[in-house]
């Protein structure tokens, strides 16, 4: 039996914070007890040591928003499977939970086994998968019930990305109808594409070409109206919604007046909404195009809306979209037409220390931190208490995270396969020290001592909220 005692620590979870010295028995949590106490002293011969005295010890994070590898605009996400979830171990991230696509055409079947070809055997860390379902027909129906049976039990549908991943208010109704039957949640890109699409083309009409049109053409009353829309389709349907990546005040507002209303409707935001705007779009030098992605950066002042959505629970959890396109060759592909930049931002490594700076800026408390990044995603989607938390039978996915550490972020310094940072310079108090993934290291000390495979496939109940 292998045994590691992590000592001296203060455990942070979503519910406690507690000084006490942890126990992992073969991959699993197997006791807390307080420092120094007869237990946590019985506990140390044969066993591994891990001192963490002065740092926190906290589950390894719940990323429920990835896309390794994803197709997008006659180009691919930069990081594989292999290279993104060693980068999310680097940054404290235990499990990611990526998106399987469904072409137009295809079976879910074919698009979900096409993502463990490119996921299985790769991973540094473990992995679920959501579906993303974009064509709708009885066929596809059918397969979603066998895909919450066997734990693909969340399904991304887009009301943008006419002629892609679109699909329109019938197929989402119908599709939301079969969750409610089936147990599923719908995840929805909430944007009203149709429109977007008119304002792009008179955009690129008027010769308004660069990255900052990006974010002009898709606004917010079009975020906020989908929102809207998307809200009313489930009650319909009887179905509960998650709406992602929620960047617009407007949006939040529609998310809290559903809440209050009592409906089991959830959000997600993710970094980029939080600490970067419509200013990093407007980099002169084509360089806004590192930041274009959908929903698009808002103007700052937005970000008090998502802060505080976060903090009253009108937002549940933030994920990272991680969606990476290099600069050089792949947003490349729209200059002189920025509706052809690869949509998407890097940023599964950074999510844990923004959160642990967004602690230090009194935007969360510590819990609160641990709660939308490890908690909540893991009960969201079917994962709690396997994944993010630390207690008894719960994997032992553990960050020791020092909260003194100062780091800068940058391009020169990450992992992930991309060639810049859209926080580059940005200051950071703390860092993640070492990672257990199931009670192996993968990270000890800032040294990689993970593997390509050691990540599982992790098959997800349903949702823990309803
Ligand atoms: N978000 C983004 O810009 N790219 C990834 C695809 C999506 O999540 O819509
Ligand atoms: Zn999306
Ligand atoms: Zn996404």
């Amino acid at each position: 039996m292998s045994r590691t005692v992590i000592t001296g620590g203060l455990v942070v979870t979503a519910a406690d914070e507690i000084h006490a010295d942890v126990l992992v028995e073969d991959g699993r949590v197997a006791a807390l007890a307080a420092h120094g106490s007869d237990a946590a002293a019985g506990w140390r011969a044969g066993a591994a040591t891990l001192d963490a005295t002065g740092k926190y010890v906290i589950p390894g994070g719940v990323d429920v928003h990835t896309h390794m590898e994803l197709p997008f605009g006659g180009t691919f996400a930069s990081d594989t499977f292999e290279t993104g979830t060693r980068a999310a171990a680097w940054g404290g991230t235990t499990t990611i939970v990526d998106f399987a696509v469904q072409k137009q055409g295809q079976a879910l079947r074919e698009g979900l086994d096409a993502w463990h070809a490119k996921a299985d055997a790769q991973c540094a860390v473990d992995y679920g998968f959501h579906m993303i379902l974009s064509d709708v027909n009885e066929h596809t129906l059918k397969e979603m019930d066998g895909l919450v049976e066997e734990g693909v039990t969340s399904f991304k549908m887009f009301m943008a990305y006419p002629g892609v991943f679109y699909s329109d208010d019938g197929r989402i109704l119908r599709a939301m109808q079969r969750a409610a039957g089936n147990g599923g949640l719908i995840m929805m890109h909430a944007e009203n594409g149709i429109a977007i699409d008119v304002l792009v083309e008179q955009a690129l009409q008027a010769g308004r070409t660069d990255p900052r049109h990006h974010g002009e053409v898709r606004k917010v009353l079009l975020e906020a109206e989908a929102t809207h829309r998307a809200i009313q389709l489930a009650r319909v349907a009887g179905s509960p919604l998650y709406v992602v990546h929620v960047s617009a005040e407007e949006a939040v507002a529609e998310l809290a007046q559903a809440r209050d209303a009592g409906l089991p409707v959830f959000g997600e935001t993710c970094p980029q909404y939080l600490f970067l705007s419509t200013d990093n779009l407007a980099e002169p030098d084509f360089e806004g195009a590192k930041y274009v992605c959908s929903t698009p950066l808002r103007p700052r002042e937005h970000q008090a809306a998502l802060w505080r959505g976060l903090r009253t629970d009108d937002l549940q959890v933030v994920s990272t979209d991680h969606c990476p396109f290099c600069f050089t060759d792949q947003k490349e592909l729209g200059r002189g037409d920025f509706s052809r930049i690869p949509n998407g931002l890097p940023g599964v490594e950074n999510r844990m220390d923004l959160l642990h700076q967004a602690v230090l800026d009194g935007h969360l408390t510590r819990r609160r931190w641990i709660d939308i990044a490890c908690a909540t995603p893991a009960r969201m989607f079917g994962l709690y208490p396997r994944k993010g938390t630390i207690a008894p039978g719960s994997d032992a996915d553990i960050v020791i995270y020092d909260p003194e550490a100062r780091q800068t972020l940058s391009a020169a310094t990450h992992h992930m396969n991309v060639d810049y940072s859209a926080y580059e310079g940005k200051e950071i108090t703390g860092r993640v020290e070492t990672v257990l993934s199931r009670g192996e290291t993968v990270l000890a000390g800032r040294e990689f001592t993970g593997r390509t495979g050691h990540g599982q496939y992790v098959p997800r109940g349903t949702c823990q909220f309803l």
